[in-house]
């Protein structure tokens, strides 16, 4: 089990290094554009699951729902702090 924040160092510290074999990394090289559509998927799948699917999918979806998140928040240029301010 990992919190956002050491989520987020782990695929800073990948994107930085391009670690070959990273699925973070490959998603950067595809550019926003295809990061964006993962990022509607998995919203999308997590609506569904909450209405439909119980709380375990749910919780599974939303994982990865943040997870395509920092990708995006990382291909943007932002740190945990510049979005942090806005809550
Ligand atoms: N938490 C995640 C995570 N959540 C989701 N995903 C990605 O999101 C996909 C899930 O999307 P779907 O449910 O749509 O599954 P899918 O349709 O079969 O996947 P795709 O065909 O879209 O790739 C997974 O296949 C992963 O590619 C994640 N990929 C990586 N992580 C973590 O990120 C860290 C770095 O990972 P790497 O960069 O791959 O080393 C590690 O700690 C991983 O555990």
């Amino acid at each position: 089990m990992k919190t956002f924040e050491e989520l987020f160092a782990e695929l800073q510290a990948k994107a930085a290094a391009g670690t070959p074999g990273s699925g973070t990394v490959a998603a950067l090289d595809a550019g926003v554009h295809a990061i964006g559509k993962k990022v509607l998927e998995e919203a999308a799948e997590s609506w569904l699951a909450a209405e439909h699917e119980g709380p375990e999918r749910t919780a599974e979806e939303i994982s990865q729902l943040l997870y395509h998140t920092q990708v995006l928040m990382l291909a943007a240029g932002l740190e945990l702090k510049d979005v942090y301010r806005h809550l």
